[in-house]
């Protein structure tokens, strides 16, 4: 894309009051495995991370990599399985996933310094972060798959406070500091919560949410929380999508003021989203008065 001075000018000037609105507030940004495949776009995602520091937001990354972790469970000759979503976790998965989670981690760290900006990786078991009980899915043993009980934003706050970008993989531990496995949207959405972040971004693998999934022009540009409740409660939504939309309304009605679902398939979508006029993706937020707020 090449662009004359003027629209260069333009493109910047229209960024002006996003940078002023989000200066030194926190912006959650959930990077999801599926959007990590490509290693071009993946360097595009960190970079647009490392703008949003460096033009005075206080980004935090809560990533994924149940992709990679699926493949790891395959090449030791085990086969992934999945109930509502979540990975049945038995003891060698757990290892698998954290030893993967622990490798993407360190990877996205090595990504944003390359870029100047100091990450520290951490998971929900460092700083006591994280603390979660064993999950049950519609009644069913899944394994080690936990649900968060508690978040300690101490250390997130520590590390945004001295400047570093706090890259985080969702870890956690129980009562008898045993590792779990959670699910990353409802670590990012916790932690969103806990640190009352302005905005949450989840990076998946679709434009953002559909209508009826079947018709692709049925996107969702934006929804109230009221109107976003009433969609996940009508049974027309499945897939990953489901309990994705159900954490950015839990979000949204704990503190969150903006939930965005964004394609990480397209270049830049977090730029396009924060620093444009009209956004792309799909936006849940609380009331029309508030998206004024943002959006004019
Ligand atoms: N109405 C819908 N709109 C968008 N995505 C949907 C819809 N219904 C089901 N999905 C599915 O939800 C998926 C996104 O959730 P998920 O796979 O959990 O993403 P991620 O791995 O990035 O967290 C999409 O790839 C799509 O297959
Ligand atoms: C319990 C559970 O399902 N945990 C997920 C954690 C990783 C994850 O959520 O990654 P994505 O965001 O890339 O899907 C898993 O094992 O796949």
């Amino acid at each position: 894309m090449n662009l004359e001075p003027m629209q260069k000018a333009a493109v910047l000037i229209e960024a002006l009051p996003y940078i002023q609105r989000f200066n030194r507030k926190i912006v959650v940004i959930k990077y999801g495995g599926s959007a990590m495949i490509d290693e071009e776009l993946k360097k595009k995602v960190i970079q647009d991370v490392a703008l949003l520091k460096l033009v005075g937001f206080k980004p935090i990354i809560v990533h994924g990599g149940g992709k990679e972790i699926s493949r790891w469970v395959g090449k030791v000759g085990m086969e992934p399985h999945f109930i509502n979503g979540l990975r049945v976790t038995d003891e060698p998965t757990m290892e698998i996933a954290e030893m993967v989670l622990n490798k993407v981690n360190k990877s996205l760290v090595q990504l944003v310094n390359e870029l100047g900006i100091k990450a520290v990786g951490i998971s929900g078991k460092d700083g006591m972060m994280l603390k979660c009980h064993k999950k049950y899915s519609g009644g069913q043993d899944i394994g080690y798959v936990g649900e968060i009980d508690q978040v300690d934003p101490e250390l997130i706050h520590e590390l945004l406070e001295k400047d570093f970008l706090p890259i985080i993989c969702p870890i956690a531990y129980d009562d008898h500091f045993q590792s779990y496995n959670i699910n990353a949207d409802d670590a990012a959405c916790a932690i969103a919560r806990a640190v009352k972040a302005e905005k949450l971004a989840f990076l998946t693998d679709v434009e953002g949410v559909y209508r009826d999934f079947e018709d692709k022009d049925s996107l969702i540009s934006e929804m109230e929380v009221e109107e976003a409740q009433e969609f996940v409660d009508s049974g027309s939504l499945g897939g990953g999508m489901l309990p994705k939309l159900q954490n950015c309304i839990d979000a949204i009605k704990n503190g969150v003021s903006r939930v965005h679902i964004l394609d990480g398939r397209i270049p830049h979508c977090l730029l396009l989203e924060i620093f444009t006029d009209k956004g792309i993706g799909t936006a849940i937020y609380n009331s029309k008065e508030d998206e004024r707020y943002y959006h004019g």
